[in-house]
């Protein structure tokens, strides 16, 4: 059962403008610089005012095959700001499938997806600046070090100074381990350098598949914290995980062994 709750929709966090100068790349730019420069304008580019009312993201009618074997069809759901939402459902039955549509990784559907009312093809730009996804593969480049990923990340969306980049690091537990290239981390580490994006990033709508899998006791309990007070500043939350979820706030589950799979 789907369970839909309207809260407080509260703006989390608004991108800040910032100067013409900061957003030009140098001469000398790199075709890498030149990319963060793209990304980072079509991340400026929702500026725009945003409705504060009806729910963020929903998903309408949704229909996925593969492999000509019918994932889920009729899949409707809303999310609201302030929601935590756990995407549940035995192995095989979706999930990641469902995660990566609703960020745009995968086309292979039918039925529509809306941001704020509007289909998400309309304002694609603007849906992937209010979207932070981590997915199975951490997104860590493992040539750099934790400090350097969390620089890098940063420099795709606001400006994020280094204290903010320290204390995100110390939250998720790798205080000492900041210059260790991630190569040399553990498993458990890693997902964590991918976790501590979450406190630097602006994006309102966290779209997780799998974040605690490697994570200890005291891990998953961080990041139990983390999601309820996202949730809880207005943000909204989409995970799967087949971890018990203990949340400090209310949690709303889509099951996707109950969904119409009828040929
Ligand atoms: N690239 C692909 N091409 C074809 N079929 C795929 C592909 N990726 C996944 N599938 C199939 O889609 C179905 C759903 O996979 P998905 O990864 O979404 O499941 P899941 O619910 O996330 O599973 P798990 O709990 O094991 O992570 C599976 O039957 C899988 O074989």
């Amino acid at each position: 059962m789907v369970t839909t709750v309207q809260v407080n929709p509260q703006p989390l966090c608004r991108l800040r403008p910032q100067s013409t100068q900061s957003l030009t790349p140098s001469p000398v730019s790199s075709h890498l610089q030149w990319k963060v420069f793209i990304i980072r304008r079509m991340i400026h580019a929702d500026s725009t005012e945003i409705p504060s009312s009806g729910p963020l993201l929903r998903a309408e009618q949704l229909f996925c095959e593969r492999d000509e074997r019918v994932l889920f069809r009729n899949l409707s759901f809303e999310l609201h700001a302030g929601q935590l939402m756990q995407v549940k459902g035995s192995n095989g039955s979706g999930k990641t499938t469902l995660l990566r549509i609703l960020c745009g990784l995968n086309d292979s559907y039918e039925g529509d997806i809306l941001w704020y009312g509007q289909p998400v093809e309309e304002q694609r730009e603007r849906f992937l600046a209010s979207l932070l996804y981590i997915g199975h593969r951490a997104g860590v480049n493992r040539i750099l070090t934790p400090r350097e990923n969390l620089r890098w990340s940063a420099s795709l969306h606001t400006p994020v100074d280094d204290a903010r980049i320290e204390a995100a690091l110390a939250r998720v537990g790798l205080r000492a381990y900041e210059d260790i290239p991630c190569r040399n981390l553990s498993a458990g580490q890693t997902q964590r350098v991918a976790l501590a994006r979450l406190l630097i990033s602006p994006a309102r709508l966290w779209i997780l598949d799998e974040p605690f899998t490697t994570l200890d006791v005291h891990g998953v309990r961080e990041l139990e914290l983390l999601l309820a007070e996202h949730a809880g500043q207005g943000g909204a939350v989409l995970v799967t995980t087949h971890h018990a979820l203990n949340v400090p706030c209310e949690l709303h589950s889509l099951n996707l062994d109950g969904v119409d799979r009828a040929a």
